[in-house]
């Protein structure tokens, strides 16, 4: 009988808290359609302030934050976008950029940072000069921290060299800054330096912040003016909206706080699964709260059987590939989690308890 959980899928699957819920119960709303709900102009209003943007808009989710953004740059047809080929925006959101937004995507290869050479970039930038067979490259997306690559952060130094390279071809930068506050905190560099050099950014409060739903999208007014038509073209435009952004402002008010604690638990945990015979973990280079793991062709698992073996004592974690395993953690897995954790993946792969018996 499995008597607890410890899910390590992603840091998208916390549960509301206690003081969410409350402040949920008792949100101050109005119709954010006809006019603007209080409660969402409080999040919006501090969100603008913490990223140094002069506006904000709340968004159901990071997807729709970046394909709002990317639409909003790009609104004129023929334009195209450089991105990662290893980025969020171009693999895990179904293309919407293309499908809805009638975007052209070109990709330039993400480095294990999440970085792109600054130089490939350049190269990716169409010449005007041949607009009559070319798109217009008109944005740049970068991503921090950079997901697939395993929670890797930017730094200040990257984005405003990319931030420079976009002013001097007359484009436009975004990031998609699902995770800039872990990168925030991993690199002690505010929000808003963080962005300083991006005309727009996507920013989830339903990640590594534990809200249960929604993002924000940040910039200047007018760029926030076209986005809020977007978002009310895509159906992302909602009524009582302050329901959900009264657990948003609680999770910016109580969560920020915890994100270093996520950072030292995935660190505690891949140290310790380099530990184990059949696995291996870079576990120097995790950063903040994501790492991936190898199953080694030794072991007498393979990252199925090994998550199935997991399940069945209540550990859950994300497959990628038949001998790949992504970890994430969040303010809802505790250090005795972590110890759970390492004892279970001990048995797994030796056979053997370790000093806990299990
Ligand atoms: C880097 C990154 N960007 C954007 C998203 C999209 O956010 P959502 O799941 O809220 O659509 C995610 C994950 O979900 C992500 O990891
Ligand atoms: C899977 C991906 O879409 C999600 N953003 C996550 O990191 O869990």
């Amino acid at each position: 009988m499995v008597t607890r959980t410890v899910d390590l899928r992603s840091d998208t699957v916390t549960k509301p808290t206690e003081t969410m819920r409350a402040a949920m119960a008792t949100a101050d709303v109005d119709d954010d359609v006809l006019c603007h709900d209080p409660t969402a102009l409080r999040l919006e209003t501090e969100m603008a302030r913490i990223t140094g943007k002069e506006a904000a808009l709340f968004v159901p989710s990071g997807t729709m934050g970046n394909l709002i953004s990317v639409l909003a740059h790009c609104d004129i047809r023929g334009s195209e976008v450089v991105l990662g080929n290893n980025s969020h925006i171009h693999i895990y959101e179904n293309g919407g950029i293309s499908t809805i937004g009638g975007v052209h995507p070109r990709t330039v290869k993400n480095n294990e940072d999440g970085t792109m050479d600054i130089d490939l970039i350049e190269a990716a930038i169409r010449d005007p000069r041949g607009a009559l067979v070319y798109p217009i490259t008109r944005l740049i997306c970068l991503e921090n921290t950079h997901a697939n690559s395993g929670g890797k952060c930017l730094s200040v130094e990257y984005t405003d060299q990319v931030g420079e390279l976009a002013k001097k071809h007359g484009l436009k930068l975004h990031i998609d800054g699902a995770r800039i506050f872990n990168a925030s905190v991993a690199l002690g560099i505010p929000v808003h330096r963080l962005l300083q050099a991006a005309d727009s950014a996507s920013i989830c409060l339903s990640k590594g912040l534990g809200a249960p739903v929604g993002s924000v999208i940040v910039g200047s007014n007018s760029f926030i003016a076209k986005a809020k038509i977007l978002r009310k073209t895509l159906g992302g435009g909602m009524r009582q909206v302050g329901i959900l952004c009264a657990a948003a402002i609680v999770a910016v008010q109580e969560n920020v706080g915890k994100l270093e604690g996520d950072h030292k638990n995935a660190k505690v945990l891949a140290e310790g699964l380099n530990k184990i015979k059949g696995i291996r973990v870079d576990a120097a280079s995790v950063e903040t709260n994501i790492f991936y793991f190898d199953i080694e062709e030794s072991s007498k698992h393979t990252a199925e059987s090994l998550s199935k073996y997991l399940q069945q004592r209540g550990i859950l974690v994300m497959l990628e590939g038949p001998s790949r395993v992504r970890i994430v953690l969040h303010h809802q897995i505790s250090e005795s989690d972590v110890q759970y954790t390492l004892s279970c993946f001990q048995q797994a792969l030796t056979g053997v308890p370790d000093q806990n018996g299990i």
